[in-house]
């Protein structure tokens, strides 16, 4: 990959005429709490300026600071070559969505010419066109650093857009560049990390999941599904017309046995409801609402073949805090044997805190912050979902059980 060749990468506006979508946008302050970085630096909101040099990132990140202003959001949009991620952006930008949006598109060189043709073509003549360069390359890699420039220098333009959507090269790992722009939310910058959309292509998907690699490796389309929170099951078309309904099971097993968290939308050019794409704040603390809904659906574990998996764990009785930031930093930052982890989710039970604890991890960063208070029906317990490959559930269970306050209670697995 030739990092010295600049290329130009566009970046679109769509002027969509107003609605009370726009308005509606609601500003959620940051609460109170701190994000733990692989050198054992704790961040608390207060501690902006220190950030920078805190981040172990390849390329530093850099704190897009902003004058109050609601923090935009920002969706990702990735997959596998040729899965639909244009048809996607191309529809989000038609819609009548109320919002004005900008686009950047990561991509090779010599495919820029027909990303802009397509782009063009589909937008209805309400889009602007405006470049930021950046280094040739894919951002997941080589150019974490250009990429943050381009959203800076996007940034000093904020006031012409309400929403980015940032569409990344269909071999990107999006693990490293979601950390990036997480963390950016987590420092009350001028973007937040809304959520990952995976575009799958439906009737190729098991042939590329089944791609024989090498030992011990992972190919993109495990991982890209890994980080995703909502994965669109593009060209259902074509399995309609080849296979059938068997297929699709088989493709809905196979994703959630990577990603049990994931919510899969089926679509036939990318024509989604836009409420499953944007605003859907997956990465919010205070949307409790939503994690709880994800952490109620049953996980399938009796898989063994599978190198990226899901696994969940359930303890009663309350954990000290401390306990558990000295737990997910070992496990985070020292992971035992081969063990990788992509993203963790769950609530916690804290000690001598009535207010119930949600757990978000993108590979070595993580926060725990309260989000609301347990309310009486309420089972009362940390349920933890962990997304990543050669997981060792047993160890997982066993260490975190030593965060227990009470011995007893702490038991290995009281329900798994
Ligand atoms: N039959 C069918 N074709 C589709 C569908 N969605 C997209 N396509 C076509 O699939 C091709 C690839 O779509 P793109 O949107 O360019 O895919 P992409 O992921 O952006 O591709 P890369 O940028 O090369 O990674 C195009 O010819 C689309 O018209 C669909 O639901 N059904």
């Amino acid at each position: 990959m030739d990092e010295e060749a600049p290329i130009a990468v566009p970046i679109w506006h769509s002027s969509s005429p107003s609605s009370p979508e726009i308005s509606s946008l609601v500003s959620i302050p940051h609460p109170e709490g701190a994000l733990k970085t692989p050198d054992g630096a704790v961040i608390s909101t207060s501690e902006v300026e220190d950030a920078e040099s805190l981040f172990p990132i390849d390329g530093k990140r850099s704190n897009v600071s902003d004058e109050g202003r609601e923090p935009v959001g920002i969706t990702m949009i990735t997959g596998y070559l040729g899965a639909g991620k244009t048809t996607l952006v191309n529809y989000i930008l038609k819609e009548q969505h109320g919002r004005r949006i900008a686009v950047i598109l990561n991509e090779f060189g010599e495919e820029l010419g027909i990303e802009r043709a397509m782009i063009n073509e589909g937008a209805q003549g309400s889009l602007v066109e405006e470049w930021v360069d950046l280094p040739n390359g894919c951002v997941c890699c080589s150019v974490k650093h250009s990429f943050v420039q381009a959203i800076e220098q996007l940034m000093e333009r904020k006031d012409r857009f309400d929403y980015i959507l940032l569409e990344t090269t269909g071999l990107a790992n999006p693990g490293p560049v979601a950390s990036v722009l997480w963390v950016d939310d987590q420092l009350e910058a001028s973007i937040r990390l809304d959520s990952v959309i995976t575009v799958v292509d439906a009737r190729n998907i098991l042939r590329q999941l089944h791609e024989p690699r090498e030992a011990g490796s992972v190919t993109e389309a495990y991982l890209q599904i890994a980080y995703a929170d909502v994965v669109i099951l593009n060209k259902m078309d074509q399995v309609k017309e080849s296979s059938g309904p068997s297929t699709v099971e088989q493709i809905h097993r196979e994703i959630k046995i990577i990603n049990g968290l994931v919510n899969i939308v089926h679509t036939e050019r990318c024509q989604v409801d836009l409420g499953d794409v944007l605003e859907r704040k997956a990465y919010d603390i205070k949307h409790s609402a939503h994690l709880e809904a994800l952490l109620a659906k049953p996980v399938d574990e009796n898989v063994h073949d599978s190198a990226v998996k899901t696994i969940s764990f359930k303890i009663k009785g309350p954990v000290d805090l401390g306990r558990v930031n000295d737990w997910l930093g070992n496990l985070l930052w020292e992971p035992s044997g081969n063990m990788e982890i992509y993203r963790m989710k769950g609530v916690l039970d804290i000690e001598s805190s009535d207010e119930m604890h949600m757990l978000q991890a993108v590979r070595e960063l993580f926060e725990v912050l309260p989000t609301r208070e347990w309310r009486e029906g309420d089972k009362r317990l940390n349920h933890i979902v962990v997304i990543g490959k050669n997981l060792r559930k047993d160890e997982m269970v066993e260490t975190f059980s030593r965060c227990s306050v009470c011995p007893h209670q702490g038991d290995p697995a009281v329900d798994k």
